[in-house]
């Protein structure tokens, strides 16, 4: 016992002397962001990224920094090290990316010295990986798959992956989504008709993760979940509720021990990864999950295609079947091995199911609140049936309903599910700024030298109510903005100048996906329902509440799970 207890303490004592050592050696190398603001140190061990996590609603303090900082600003993270949180607004940045390589000498009160620049944060090259900390965590959660891959493999998967994604590979899925909307508007009927719900009160935010859940298991890989129908399924059930139980308000020793993984050594960090967390654990759950139900699928699928050599591969082209193929390829830069492409699955269930059911959450919310924009949109659809009759309506059809899209846009902006990134500079660089910022000294700058290893907290949510970007009404909800042309002081991102799905190389692959399941479920749903706050005022209450995503929780009452209850009444 005595010879245990001696033994751990040994391995304590050099884990720490390690991580002391490498954090002084990491501190000495960075450049310093003192010439910048930035909220104050609220504490020494947790600091704003803790203060972030912990906040009551979502982005309240990342809008009171940026009023009172800029787009650019020098905030706190675990252990008192800095970390630099950038609104992404740097236009220029991204349409100069074709001149990689800008080099320029920048000095500023506090730096080092010589910066080399490049204007291409994010957009072509891979020069701001994930932190170590980050990729660690996801990849417990989804394997080696394309979220938490970095540089030529990253690139490897998203060419074995593009295709499925492809505007004309959707459009063939638009059926299915249809399809599955009518199955939901069942559902919806039998619970509004319930005598046991007098109210017709649905908690909607329930339901939409059950249809997105569905469509992106029958999509991707031909399977069913049955998730809308009520049928268990072992995935179906760890996935229930993984993120609430363990992401949401993290305690802090979790944080801090994740935190401690960040600066030491890949080698020391991957060894800490046998003492994971519990909320690692239920990651790891999941993940061996997903991959015990993509194993046989993808074995039968790559039977089947060895025996189908008649069909050209143009005929398939849904993520299963370019992973079969991929798997298939010889060429090793073309090529995914077994476990990356099981991967691929947590990956996609993960990625494109909760994400889309949650913006259609917020989407109805707001709704619900300007019942002269819900009203406007029920006409556009009336007037898009007289047009197609008893036939669903095609993507060229949703696509030239122009409130209704931008409907869409504005939800997507005001409600970006995943409202922050984090990524760390590969070597020292400069990030360019679209809009200057003071720094302490009454300087403005255009720029911000960084030092390998910098953390770069990307605000994707600030972007997108920015009011140089947007104007003066940038946070409230208009969808008329993305009618009335107006020029806009930047283009960024893959859809409608939005930061939501990211941009570059690392944009969403699935923002097609997306946005088409976005249009065919609206449809289907304001056809059908009308959507009103119930009497009970419960509405006020939701909040939006930070969890890595944007979830909707009654205030003070998160014990409840995700709230999001309407009042549904059915359209005569
Ligand atoms: C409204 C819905 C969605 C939103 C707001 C959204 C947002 C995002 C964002 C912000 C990223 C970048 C994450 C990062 O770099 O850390 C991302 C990446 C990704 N998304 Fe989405 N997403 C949505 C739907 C989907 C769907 C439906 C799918 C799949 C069918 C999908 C698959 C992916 C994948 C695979 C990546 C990783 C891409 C890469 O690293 O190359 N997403 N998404």
């Amino acid at each position: 016992m005595i010879a245990f207890i001696v033994k751990v303490s040994l391995v304590l004592v050099l884990l720490s002397a390690t991580y002391i050592i490498c954090g002084i050696i990491h501190r000495y190398r960075q450049r310093s962001l003192s010439f910048l603001r930035g909220p104050a140190k609220t504490s020494i061990l947790l600091g704003a990224e803790y203060d972030l996590l912990h906040q009551e609603e979502t982005g309240v303090l990342e809008e009171k920094w940026l009023s009172e900082y800029g787009t650019a600003f020098r905030a706190s993270t675990y252990y008192s090290e800095d970390m630099l949180v950038v609104a992404v607004s740097p236009s220029r940045c991204l349409s100069l990316a074709s001149i990689a390589m800008v080099k320029r000498k920048v000095n500023y009160a506090g730096s080092k010295g010589l910066a080399i620049c490049d204007c291409n944060f994010g957009e072509s090259s891979y020069r701001f990986p994930k932190p170590q900390d980050v990729r660690q965590i996801t990849t417990f959660l989804m394997g080696r798959g394309i979220l938490n891959v970095e540089g030529a493999i990253h690139n490897r998967h998203r060419k074995a992956l593009n295709p499925a994604f492809s505007a004309k590979q959707l459009r063939q899925f638009l059926g299915l989504f249809q399809r599955s909307t009518g199955r939901l508007v069942a559902k919806w009927q039998q619970e509004i008709d319930n005598p046991a719900n007098e109210r017709s009160v649905l908690n909607v935010t329930a339901w939409l993760p059950k249809i997105t859940l569905d469509v992106i298991g029958e999509s991707a890989f031909n399977y069913k979940f049955g998730s809308l129908d009520g049928e268990e399924t072992e995935l179906g059930t760890i996935f229930e509720n993984l993120f609430v139980e363990s992401r949401l308000y993290p305690r802090k020793r979790q944080l801090l021990y994740r935190a401690l993984r960040r600066n030491l050594p890949a080698s020391v960090a991957d060894f800490l990864l046998q003492f994971p967390t519990k909320e690692e654990k239920r990651f790891l759950g999941f993940l061996n999950a997903s991959k015990r139900v993509a194993r046989p699928l993808f074995e039968r699928a790559s039977n089947e295609k060895n025996t189908e050599n008649d069909v050209q591969d143009d005929d398939h082209k849904d993520v299963l079947s370019v992973l079969v193929r991929a798997n298939q390829e010889e060429d090793p830069r073309k090529a995914l091995n077994e476990d990356e492409v099981l991967s691929q699955m947590a990956t996609m269930i993960l990625a494109g199911h909760e994400t889309t059911a949650s913006t259609m959450t917020w989407i109805l919310y707001a709704l619900t609140k300007s019942p002269k924009d819900q009203e406007r949109i029920y006409q556009e659809i009336r007037e898009m049936r007289e047009l197609t009759g008893n036939q669903e309506p095609t993507p060229q059809d949703l696509d030239s309903m122009n409130f209704f899209n931008a409907v869409i846009k504005e939800g997507l902006r005001l409600y970006p599910i995943v409202p922050n990134i984090t990524r760390e500079a590969q070597s020292d660089d400069v990030i360019p700024l679209e809009f200057p910022v003071t720094t302490v000294s009454g300087d403005e700058i255009f720029q911000i030298p960084v030092s390998k290893g910098q953390r770069v907290m990307l605000c994707l949510g600030m972007y997108n109510r920015l009011v140089q970007v947007w104007g003066d009404d940038a946070d409230q909800w208009n969808p008329e903005r993305f009618i009335k042309p107006s020029k806009k002081n930047t283009t960024l991102g893959v859809y409608a100048n939005l930061m939501t799905f990211s941009a570059g190389l690392r944009a969403c692959i699935g923002w097609r996906f997306a946005v088409m399941e976005l249009q065919a479920i609206m449809f289907g749903l304001l056809e059908k329902f009308e959507f009103c706050p119930p009497a009970s005022g419960e509405l006020d209450e939701i909040q939006a509440v930070p969890f890595g995503l944007i979830i909707p929780m009654k205030r003070g009452k998160w014990k409840e799970g995700k709230q999001m209850p309407l009042h549904v009444k059915t359209r005569k």
